[in-house]
Parts: C-alpha cells; sequence; structure tokens
C-alpha cells in the first residue's frame, strides 16, 4: 500500500503561513508507486506559483519522472486562470495518475472544477483526507470564501486580573517580551492588523511586524470616525497599505491623509443613531472584498466592546500576564448585562505558556463551522 503523504503536505502547507496571503496555504507532495517523494511544494507569495508547480518544479530539478505519480495535495487544484495558471491543467500534462486533495476549494465560483477536470482527464481523483487541519490553516480564507467576511481574532494583553492599560491609558508593557514577540507572529499571519483611534492617539503604536522574520506586513486598518489621525503617527510607513475607515465629511483631511499614502474610506452608520460611527460589519464586509482573509485586532477596550457586542469576533487571542492592576481598563467595554445568562459564551482553545504569559485562545462557539 502506497504511504499516505498527506501529513507531510500539511507541513508543507504550514510553510506558506506568512507568505501566501491572499491565496490559502497549500502543500504538495508528489510520489511514486514506490512510496518515493518526487517532489515538494507549498503556495508563494500572490501572483507566484501555487504548490502543485511548485513540487513539480522541485521533482524535475531532481530529475524525478511524475508519470504515474500521486500528488497530495492540501486544497483542491485550481482549474482556472486566476494570477498563475490552472495547477490541474500542470498535473495533467506532467502525466501525474492520482491525485488525493484534502478538501475541496471553498471558492463557490470554482468549487470542484479543478477535481472534475482531473477526473476529466482520466486521473483518479480522491477528496477528504486531511480535510479538517487543511480547513483549520486556512480558516480565514474558507471565511472569506463562504461568509463573505474576514476570520476575526481579537489580541489583547491583560493582567490576571484582566486590565489591558492604567485609568490614564499608560499600558506598556503588561506582558513581557516572549508573549509580545508571539504577538507578532500571529500579526505576521494575518493579511490586516485593526485597531482604533483611541489607541493610535495613546500609544501612536507601529503595529507592524519586527520581532519575527516576516515577507510581508500585514495591511494596517484604522476604525477613526472623526478622523483624527495625525499625520505624523507611526502608523504611516512605505511597506504597507493603511486604511482609514471613517464616519466623517471632512474630505480635507481625508485628501491629507490620502497624500500620505492612505486610503480612506467612508463608512457610516446607516441610521440617524449611527451615522457618526464606523460601521463595523460593512468595514468587514469591505475587508473582505479587499481579499483579507483574517483580521488581527489590537484595539482597546471601546472598540473591541463594539465588535463583540455586534458578534463580529471569532475568536480571542489573550495573552494574560502574573500580575494584578487592580484599576484600569477592561478588556472590551461590554456591559451591563441584564442577566448572566447574556454573558458572552466561549469555548476554550489551546493554552499555553509563553516566557512568563500564558496564551489562552478561545472561540465563539459554531464560528468555525461554516
Ligand atoms: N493591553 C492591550 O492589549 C491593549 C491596550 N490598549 C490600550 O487601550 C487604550 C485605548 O482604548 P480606547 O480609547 O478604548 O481605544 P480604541 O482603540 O478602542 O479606540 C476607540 C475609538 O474608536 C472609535 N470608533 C469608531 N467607530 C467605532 C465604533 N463603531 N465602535 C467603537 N469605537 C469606534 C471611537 O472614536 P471615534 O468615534 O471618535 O472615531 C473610539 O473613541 C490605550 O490606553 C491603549 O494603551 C490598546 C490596545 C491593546
Ligand atoms: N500593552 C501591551 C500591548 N499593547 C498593544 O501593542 C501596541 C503597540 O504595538 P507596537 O507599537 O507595534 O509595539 C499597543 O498600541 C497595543 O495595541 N501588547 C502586548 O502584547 N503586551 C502589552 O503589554
Amino acid at each position: 500500500m502506497t504511504p499516505d503523504f498527506m501529513p507531510e503536505a500539511l507541513a508543507l502547507a504550514e510553510q506558506a503561513l506568512t507568505l501566501s496571503n491572499p491565496n490559502p496555504r497549500v502543500g504538495c507532495v508528489l510520489s511514486d508507486a514506490q512510496g518515493r517523494v518526487l517532489g515538494r511544494g507549498f503556495t508563494q507569495q500572490a501572483g507566484g506559483p501555487h504548490a502543485e508547480v511548485m513540487a513539480l518544479r522541485d521533482a524535475q530539478a531532481q530529475g524525478h519522472s511524475v508519470v504515474g505519480a500521486t500528488a497530495w495535495v492540501t486544497l483542491e487544484p485550481c482549474a482556472h486562470q486566476g494570477r498563475t495558471g490552472p495547477c490541474c491543467d500542470a498535473l495533467i500534462a506532467a502525466g501525474v495518475a492520482r491525485v488525493v486533495a484534502a478538501c475541496e476549494d471553498p471558492n463557490p465560483k470554482v468549487a470542484g472544477q479543478g477535481l472534475a477536470r482531473l477526473a476529466a482527464a482520466g486521473v483518479a481523483v480522491e477528496c477528504g483526507p486531511g480535510g479538517a487541519a487543511s480547513r483549520a490553516l486556512n480558516i480565514g480564507f474558507f471565511s472569506r470564501m463562504l461568509r463573505g467576511q474576514p476570520w476575526v481574532r481579537m489580541k489583547i494583553a491583560a493582567s490576571l486580573d484582566g486590565r489591558t492599560a492604567l485609568d490614564d491609558g499608560r499600558s506598556q508593557w503588561i506582558t513581557d517580551t516572549p508573549a509580545r514577540t508571539d504577538g507578532h507572529a500571529w500579526r505576521a499571519r494575518a493579511c490586516a492588523v485593526l485597531t482604533g483611534i483611541g489607541t493610535v492617539l495613546q500609544d501612536d503604536p507601529q503595529l507592524d511586524v519586527r520581532l519575527v522574520p516576516t515577507t510581508r506586513q500585514p495591511h494596517l486598518v484604522l476604525v477613526d470616525s472623526r478622523l483624527q489621525l495625525p499625520l505624523t503617527a507611526r502608523l504611516f510607513g512605505p511597506e504597507r497599505q493603511l486604511l482609514v475607515y471613517t464616519a466623517s465629511e471632512d474630505a480635507a483631511k481625508a485628501d491629507a491623509l490620502r497624500a500620505r499614502g492612505a486610503t480612506v474610506v467612508r463608512l457610516p452608520g446607516s441610521t440617524a443613531q449611527t451615522a457618526a460611527k464606523v460601521d463595523l460589519a460593512a468595514l468587514l464586509r469591505d475587508l473582505a472584498a479587499r481579499e483579507v482573509n483574517e483580521v488581527h485586532v489590537e484595539a482597546g477596550t471601546q472598540l473591541n466592546g463594539s465588535l463583540l457586542r455586534e458578534g463580529l469576533v471569532d475568536e480571542l487571542l489573550v495573552y494574560l500576564a502574573p500580575k494584578l492592576i487592580g484599576q484600569g481598563m477592561g478588556m472590551a467595554r461590554l456591559g451591563p448585562l441584564g442577566d448572566l445568562a447574556q454573558a458572552q459564551a466561549l469555548e476554550w482553545g489551546a493554552v499555553e505558556r509563553i516566557g512568563k504569559d500564558l496564551r489562552i485562545l478561545a472561540r465563539v462557539p459554531g464560528r468555525d463551522r461554516f
């Protein structure tokens, strides 16, 4: 029996974690009938080759023929001409005899087409092994394709008693260097980092990826209803796109921000009561239209509260420092609840010690079942 190379294909897909955005993270292994690996690949940066093409090139570079080979791919090979040519045509042309895909492409416009084209060309096709792991690795891509909105992960750094800043706004630093470095790794995998004007005015943060290596910087998204962003803010940078969402009609300020390289999008709420604030649900839909898969929120208590109250957060990434601050800002302004039964229920994910601090993942139940 041929060995199962899907675990290795999934490990390759993980190597595309911070590279392939907004394309899905995909890995591919080509094996022969004796169970030898002929080639390996994973998706490169957008516009670059997909995993299958990388694996075919790897096999060719090693002088291996792939006629009669099996391709283990963590997502259905594409049949469409996107930024690159169709991968299933490349596999067919190379003489691959069998394709094992972990799951179908979730893009409703193309789902199933790659597998159908392979089968029509006489390639044996299987779909399913490793599907759950592939979907988990690409949760943002699946969310964008199936819900029309990104996967929203809210990062919070807090003391054990849930404080995120002193009453006067000072918050640097609550968690230690290893936890902050880990936070940069989570920024790196996201397509966009989202923050609020309150945090920018208080911290003048950079919100980039600089404590871990990365090949690209996520976009930076600012919620700034009244266009208060100072033109001197450290958020402006040559290497990344800055998107400012506002409810303001101040054209002169918007032009000044555009002259500094920002994209300014006016998205006020649609009722008289909400017109002065950015419509956060519309903002997320707009980010999905801009091919944002995963959003990493790093905001203060007000914007965190609004996003949670509106049901727009899928996952929390909380770093807890072993200290007590007592008086100070909380994680999210939510209350007051009329009843405990109204509390936002969560499901625990992984808990890990990062240096002196704890990292806790928690999800809103049902959100990952698209
Ligand atoms: N420990 C941690 O993990 C973190 C701590 N912080 C700390 O948090 C503090 C800042 O908190 P905060 O002032 O709450 O800042 P936020 O980052 O939450 O920004 C709040 C501002 O966002 C704007 N906003 C626009 N639209 C909306 C909307 N629909 N809902 C809610 N807000 C909206 C509001 O201003 P407007 O309407 O005028 O545009 C509001 O004042 C700082 O002290 C900072 O250090 C910040 C990030 C992480
Ligand atoms: N205070 C606090 C955090 N705060 C977050 O980090 C932002 C600063 O990011 P940067 O300018 O890129 O270094 C700050 O504005 C806030 O969003 N993060 C943490 O991991 N631990 C902490 O204790």
